[in-house]
């Protein structure tokens, strides 16, 4: 790995979590510096999840030295609205300053929702009420973003825009995001290190050392995504194997 100057914002240690007989995370040890976006891959079950609610202190059975800013917000793959509350509140919840209302305006003027505060999470598509989510992370102006496949539920499309609106806000924020992604492009396309979660261990970590904007249809990309699939354990698509 690459010397890294910056300073830690994350450092995790000897992490342990086992549910009834059987250990999902074995000695997990994982550092994250300010600022940096890490993407989290594994197989469907490898524990990435149970990673992430680690670090965001929801889960207290977990074993291991943990050390997380205070100032973190997560953001799953379903919004979690409340249906209750109309779009602003949502994203108010919890903040408790004078200029919670400006705030929250700015916060959904950066996702592309100036004019919706007024809707109801029903009245919402799927794409707009994930970017209310991240609206809603985005005013308690974390240091930290923890991201379960934030962008799982959406059509291609939708996925590309908030990939997109997801580079603009770090650029602007200078977060540091642990990144849960099933998608490999997504992946490579949005961060800084590639960590790869197998048999309850980081087995890989890769720095993404290409330029921005990034193409998928570069040969930097095309290598960092045959290195990831190989160790995901993903065959090669058809078309590959033959050349
Ligand atoms: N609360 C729980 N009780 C029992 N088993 C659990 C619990 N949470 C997770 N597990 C188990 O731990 C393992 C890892 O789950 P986790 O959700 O972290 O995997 P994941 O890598 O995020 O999977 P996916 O990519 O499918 O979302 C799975 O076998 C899962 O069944």
């Amino acid at each position: 790995m690459a010397t890294r100057t910056a300073s830690r914002l994350v450092e995790a240690a000897r992490v342990r979590r086992s549910f009834g007989g059987t250990v999902v995370l074995d000695g997990v040890d994982l550092a994250i510096d300010r600022g940096e976006v890490v993407a989290l891959l594994g197989a469907s079950g490898s524990g990435k999840s149970t990673l992430l609610r680690i670090l965001a202190g929801l889960d207290g059975e977990a074993s291991g030295n943990v050390s997380v800013p205070a100032s973190r917000a997560v953001v799953f793959q379903e919004h979690r609205l409340l249906p209750w509350k109309r779009v602003a509140a949502n994203v108010t919840l919890g903040v408790r300053t004078k200029n919670a209302a400006s705030r929250t305006a700015a916060a959904l003027a950066e996702v592309g929702l100036a004019d919706r505060g007024d809707a109801w999470p029903a009245e919402l598509s799927g794409g707009q009420s994930q970017r209310v989510a991240i609206a809603r992370a985005l005013i308690r102006q974390p240091e930290l973003l923890l991201l379960d496949e934030p962008f799982g539920a959406l059509d291609a499309l939708n996925r590309l825009k908030m990939q997109a609106l997801f580079s603009r806000l770090r650029a602007v924020h200078e977060f540091a995001a642990l990144l849960v992604t099933h998608d490999v492009d997504e992946a490579i396309l949005l961060s800084d290190r590639l960590l790869v979660l197998d048999d309850g261990h980081i087995i890989e970590s890769i720095d993404v050392d290409l330029d921005h904007p990034r193409a998928v249809d570069t040969p930097g990309f095309a290598t960092l995504r045959r290195r990831l699939l190989t160790l995901l354990r993903v065959p090669a698509a058809p078309d590959e194997a033959l050349s």
